[in-house]
């Protein structure tokens, strides 16, 4: 049975997975890079840079110890896309028992080769049970308990239940899926819409571009996500159109901020620098350009968010241009 965890990443989403599973288990480490973090963790309970209103439960504990992994039946990955490789790694490194359950909860593919997470991780790690995590699913309303769905995919239909039981709780409901290359899909492609939905509130296109922006970002998730091996009912679900809701409306989404700091007209540099956390959509537009490029997919709006955040466009010039290509039939 179950009753321990180790959560890796002590940022916003580790500390609010850690409240959530601390309600099913007995006990859960949260191991990060930053001693300050830790003993912030350990002798106040808190985590105030990330997540500044929590106090964490008494059965969640810290350290920057990254071999006390090796003690936890159940691992969760929850660092950046751009740290999960070398987390990989050093789980690896420090022969972690192959029966230890690895969850990856990062969303984003890899730079250059647009590896998904769990391709990653189970490179590293071949012998261990894997699945992932995703949905609409912001850490500030999670570790308040407020209610949401979640999906966890696994290509065996059995450790995806075992884990729907211990994540699932009255406010975080669990599904399962043996979906993984989608729902890890999905969970990249929503974090560049994201940062288009926040270009179009900074410009103050209104709520009928952002309504259909959304729509039309359906559509190249699916275009592209069915292409690179995800099932087209899993964009339609809470992974793919639920998580896309929730970064393109939220003021929560620190996709939607980036994108509404640019639409704005400030410098991507500065509002990176200025926003303390990671926002996956800045790299993951690069990653899922490329992507598109590789597989011969139309990708018009992953293609004009790359080329304001890394060519230099201006915004408005690149709306322009998205609104005055040739027009086509919808289901094209
Ligand atoms: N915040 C959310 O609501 C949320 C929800 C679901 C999924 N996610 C995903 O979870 C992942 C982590 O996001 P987050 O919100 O916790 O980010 P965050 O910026 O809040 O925290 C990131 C954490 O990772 C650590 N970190 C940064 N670089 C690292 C490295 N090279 N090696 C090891 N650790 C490193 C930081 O110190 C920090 O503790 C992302 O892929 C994100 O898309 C976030
Ligand atoms: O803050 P964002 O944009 O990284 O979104 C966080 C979560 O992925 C929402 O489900």
């Amino acid at each position: 049975m179950i009753n321990r965890a180790a959560i890796l990443g002590t940022g916003s989403w580790g500390t609010a997975l850690a409240t959530l599973l601390a309600q099913s288990l007995d006990e859960v480490c949260l191991i990060g890079r930053n001693a300050k973090t830790a003993d912030e963790i350990n002798q106040h309970h808190t985590n105030h840079h990330y997540l500044p209103e929590l106090t964490l439960p008494e059965n969640i504990t810290a350290c920057t110890d990254i071999a006390a992994a090796a003690t936890y039946p159940l691992v969760l990955f929850v660092v950046p896309t751009s740290a999960t490789e070398a987390t990989a790694k050093q789980l690896a490194e420090i022969n972690l028992p192959k029966e230890t359950i690895l969850v990856s909860c990062s969303k984003g593919i890899a730079a250059h080769t647009g590896e998904r997470m769990s391709q990653l991780i189970h490179a590293h790690l071949p012998e261990n049970p894997l699945a992932v995590l995703s949905g609409p699913n912001h850490a500030e309303e999670v570790c308040k308990s407020l209610a949401t769905c979640a999906v966890i995919g696994a290509d065996d239909h059995a450790l995806a239940e075992q884990l729907q039981k211990i994540f699932t709780t009255n406010a975080f409901r669990c599904y399962t899926s043996d979906d993984v290359a989608g729902i890890e899909l999905g969970a990249a492609m929503k974090n560049v819409f994201g940062i288009a939905a926040g270009i179009a509130d900074g410009l103050g296109l209104g709520d009928n571009a952002i309504a259909a922006l959304v729509t039309r970002g359906l559509a190249e998730m699916t275009r592209l996500g069915t292409r690179l091996g995800g099932k087209m009912e899993t964009f339609i679900g809470l992974s793919g159109v639920g998580d896309l809701m929730a970064t393109c409306y939220s003021p929560h989404s620190r996709n939607n901020r980036v994108g509404k700091a640019l639409g704005k007209g400030g410098k991507l540099e500065d509002i990176v620098a200025n926003l303390g956390m990671v926002a996956e959509g800045v790299p993951n537009t690069k990653s899922i350009h490329e992507a598109g490029l590789k597989a011969d997919i139309r990708t018009p709006l992953t293609d004009a968010v790359y080329q304001i955040l890394y060519e230099n466009k201006p915004a408005s010039e690149a709306l322009e241009e998205l609104l005055t290509r040739d027009t086509r039939p919808e289901a094209d």
